[in-house]
């Protein structure tokens, strides 16, 4: 059994937008845990990043960031198409690591990570899909466990971002933005997705080459209920994500201010004055701080937390079906390996 550590050492891998973000909520809102070192395909980006926090190394190579034998677990925030390797090279080290979502972009490298994993005989990876962690999702959650609206039939999902990067593509929209929802679906209703669709409706004009925006999906799940989404990822507004939970009782909405809105029976309340925030920085800030802390904790025992290696593949095995669908406009059914 690993002994407790009480100060975890931390490698942070990759410090763009979230990964300058986490090294901040490492140093300041963690209990128990710090970064050490941080590294980045750009030394510059990196050097930038450690100069702002005292007693932070820059090691020019990240493999050997995740090898330092100064560093007893290891945060993952570069693109999902760099996570097999990192996330591989932890696992062969035997560390903790708190990968960001998605787990890969492909799903037979998902798979082998779960295989990776499985042969090492611990539980290391945790995925960062950290709506999991946001209290509202987890008051919809418990809501849902306790059956008190009853068997739920459908959810409308929003999920719109103000702008993305001017590299972001219609695939990339499944593959990291749809992610969240297919991981809320398996989250909030307990079970797997079976068939994807994803249409577009006709595209805003004012977005790049590459890009038809928003997107529509619909998820079917193992017993039958559906789940339509919207992504809109360059609105020029603002961050809103909002799920509509329609059971066979009642309703339950998330994502609007001051917690769920419930309606049984006819009676509901209505949400006023609601503010927008810009990003996820702002609207997940609690879910990202409740994560970290869940996942250190956690890393500190040698072990991860919270959302699993399956549930990264099962995810992945989603958006790469929903990439197919994207392609062929045809409903695509989801094969998952059997769970063993
Ligand atoms: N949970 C959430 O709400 C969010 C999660 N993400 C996820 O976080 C990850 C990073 O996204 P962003 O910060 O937006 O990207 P970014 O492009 O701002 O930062 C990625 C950084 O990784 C570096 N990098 C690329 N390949 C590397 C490699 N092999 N080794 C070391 N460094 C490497 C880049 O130079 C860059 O500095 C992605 O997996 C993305 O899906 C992003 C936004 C929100
Ligand atoms: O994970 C995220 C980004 O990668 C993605 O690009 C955004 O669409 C999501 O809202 C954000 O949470």
């Amino acid at each position: 059994m690993t002994e407790e550590l009480t100060d975890l050492r931390v490698a942070v891998v990759g410090v763009g937008m979230m990964g300058a973000d986490h090294v901040r909520r490492l140093q300041t809102r963690t209990a128990g845990a710090r970064t050490v070192v941080v590294a980045d395909a750009f030394p510059a980006t990196a050097e930038k990043v450690a100069a702002a926090w005292p007693g932070v190394r820059v090691a020019t190579d990240p493999l050997a960031a995740i090898a330092d034998d100064e560093v007893d677990a290891v945060v993952i925030a570069t693109p999902g198409n760099t996570h097999e390797e990192l996330v591989s090279a932890c696992l062969e080290r035997g560390k903790p690591v708190l990968c960001e979502k998605p787990l890969t972009t492909d799903v037979e490298s998902s798979l082998r990570l779960v295989e990776a994993e499985r042969a090492t005989g611990r539980r290391l990876i945790q995925v960062g899909f950290m709506r999991r962690f946001d209290p509202e999702y987890a008051a919809l959650r418990s809501l849902v466990e306790s059956d008190d609206l009853g068997r739920p039939l459908m959810m409308h999902c929003a999920h719109r971002n103000a702008s993305v990067p001017p590299y972001f593509t219609s695939e990339m929209v499944v593959l990291d933005s749809l992610v969240h929802e297919v991981d809320c679906t398996r989250f909030l209703l307990g079970e797997e997705i079976t068939a994807i669709t994803v249409l577009h409706p006709r595209s805003r004009r004012d977005v790049p080459d590459g890009l038809s925006d928003p997107t529509f999906a619909l998820l079917e799940t193992e017993s039958g209920a559906l789940v339509d989404v919207e992504v809109n990822v360059a609105t020029g507004l603002g961050y809103e994500v909002r799920t509509e939970l329609v059971a066979e009782r009642g309703t339950a909405m998330i994502g609007l201010e001051g917690g769920p809105v419930v309606a049984r029976g006819g009676a509901g309340s209505a949400s006023r004055g609601r503010s927008v925030p810009p990003s996820f920085k702002e609207r997940f800030k609690a879910a990202y701080d409740l994560e970290f802390q869940a996942w250190a904790d956690a890393a500190r025992r040698g072990t991860a937390t919270g959302p699993t290696a399956w549930d990264g593949y099962a995810a992945t095995a989603v958006t790469t079906a929903g990439v197919e669908a994207l392609r062929s406009g045809q409903r695509t059914e989801v094969r998952l390996a059997a769970r063993s």
